[in-house]
């Protein structure tokens, strides 16, 4: 502590109270510096020496700080009189949270400044940042939700985002699909944006002012289904509620209702949706009454459903009453030149009612496409989201933040179901470092200088491994 404050700067009650709040601010940080008016350093702990790899800390008193800490800004602290309370710092590729305070002699000249490491790893903080990063967004989905609630939806056809070829044949079919009365059939793998279109459709189609209902018949239980579906007569059965409880059908009475993933329906059900799609009746649990609806069904599947039909697990006839026209949905893997675009609007979204902005660079979109997004625009949306989370560069997406968040695998995952034959080390390691490379590649677009900066390998050790690998 002696070394700390000059001898002239240590009078005074306040001088007191910092300094015996000052081993307590020292002990629980992960490591505590102070330079003196110049930002030459004149005192360092010991646990910040040995978190930047210092050998000897005498060593460093009295060199000026950024030698020794490059991107510190304890300099600008001294000159400007400003304290910087939280900043993430990186040094050796580790991102600390720092906090700085220039400290003053009697008559108010700033003597120096001191620093204290908060936390020498993020991770801790990303569930923090994250939860407050959800609550605006709830909060902006929240307000977009009621804007849109006399519709019942939240998305309209602008919100299928995309310009590529694919893309563009999706939403024709889409506004054709929302002109006319006809059933729709959504196929697509999860995430591609079944929900999102079938919202599209209704909120274009006449029905647009009607109630859009939604139901995920993969989420609720096969004993539950048809209650959900058609509702439940008062008094039903034991137990059951004395009012009539209303089902989907009814609850969409005059709109639209989304089947997502009609595929697992199961076919006793199945039976039951054929007839009140065809007689437009249906019958509640527990009633021996019909009764008429008028619904537009919109279904969506991730599953081969002709497929299932061969197997004898769906209904062909159903099939055909719901197939009447169909919409392919493209995975993300096959419009990859959309994946500018998406970020955009994702990023957008994602930093809606937050104070931050959110950009990627083109180095980072060429990142994302050396993966094959098998959860689509929903983990696109994730992965853009946790880069966001963990970004120094005030929400400036590059390659490198891409490829901290990105999974590893620019393949499918491969099941864990499936045993993988062990393989001798060397080739599994070779292989890591092909993929790595080409990874870098990608992103940096066939720039090996910056690639090899990437991979934090100089460029001749590069050459060397690709000259290996050809
Ligand atoms: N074309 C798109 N443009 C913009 N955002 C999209 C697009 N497709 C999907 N999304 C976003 O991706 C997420 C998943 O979309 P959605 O729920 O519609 O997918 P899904 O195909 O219905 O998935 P699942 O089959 O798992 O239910 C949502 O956050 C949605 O906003």
């Amino acid at each position: 502590m002696s070394e700390l404050f000059s001898e002239n700067s240590r009078n005074g009650i306040t001088r007191d109270l910092i300094e015996a709040l000052f081993p307590m601010f020292e002990e629980a940080s992960a490591g505590a510096i102070a330079v003196d008016r110049d930002a030459r350093i004149t005192w360092i702990n010991s646990s910040y020496s040995h978190l930047l790899g210092l050998g000897d800390p005498s060593a460093v008193i009295g060199k000026p700080v950024r030698q020794v800490i490059p991107q510190t800004r304890m300099p600008e602290v001294v000159k400007t009189g400003k304290p910087l309370l939280l900043d993430i710092m990186e040094h050796n590729q580790q991102q600390l949270v720092v906090t700085r305070l220039p400290f003053y002699d009697d008559d108010g000249g700033i003597v120096g400044a001191v620093a204290f490491v908060l936390y020498d790893d993020l991770q801790p903080l990303t569930p923090l940042v994250s939860k407050y990063r959800r609550l605006h967004q709830d909060l902006a989905a929240a307000r977009k939700a009621l804007a849109k609630k006399a519709r019942g939806t939240r998305y309209s056809l602008g919100d299928f985002v995309g310009a590529s070829p694919a893309a563009l044949e999706v939403k024709r079919r889409a506004r054709l699909a929302a002109g006319r009365e006809m059933p729709v059939l959504l196929l697509g793998e999860t995430g591609t944006g079944k929900e999102v279109l079938a919202q599209a459709i209704h909120s274009v189609s006449a029905r647009a002012e009607k109630p859009f209902v939604g139901v995920n018949v993969a989420a609720i239980p096969d004993n539950l289904l048809e209650a959900e579906f058609f509702g439940v007569a008062p008094g039903a059965y034991t137990g059951a509620d004395r009012r009539t409880r209303e089902g989907k059908f009814q609850l969409a009475n005059g709109g639209t209702l989304f089947l997502d993933e009609v595929g697992d329906m199961p076919l006793p059900l199945q039976a039951k949706l054929l007839r009140a799609l065809q007689e437009g009746e249906i019958e509640p649990l527990g009633s021996n009454k019909v009764s008429q609806v008028d619904v537009r069904v919109i279904a969506a599947t991730s599953r081969n459903l002709e497929a299932m039909i061969a197997e004898g697990d769906f209904r062909s006839d159903l099939y055909y009453r719901l197939n009447v026209l169909e919409i392919p949905i493209p995975p993300l893997r096959d419009r990859l030149v959309d994946l500018g675009v998406l970020c955009e609007a994702l990023l957008g979204e994602i930093c809606d009612g937050l104070d931050m902005r959110g950009e990627i660079t083109d180095a980072g979109v060429s990142a994302l496409g050396s993966y094959d997004w098998p959860g689509n625009i929903r983990e696109l949306r994730n992965v853009l989201e946790r880069a966001l989370t963990m970004s120094e560069e005030g929400g400036l997406l590059d390659a490198d933040a891409i490829f901290k968040v990105l999974p590893r695998s620019g393949t499918r995952p491969t099941s864990s179901l499936t045993p993988q034959p062990v393989r001798p080390l060397s080739q599994t390691l070779a292989e890591a470092e092909a993929q790595a490379i080409e990874e870098a590649l990608v992103a940096s677009r066939g720039n090996r200088t910056r690639a090899a900066k990437l991979l934090g390998i100089s460029r001749s050790v590069l050459y060397e491994k690709l000259g290996k690998m050809s």
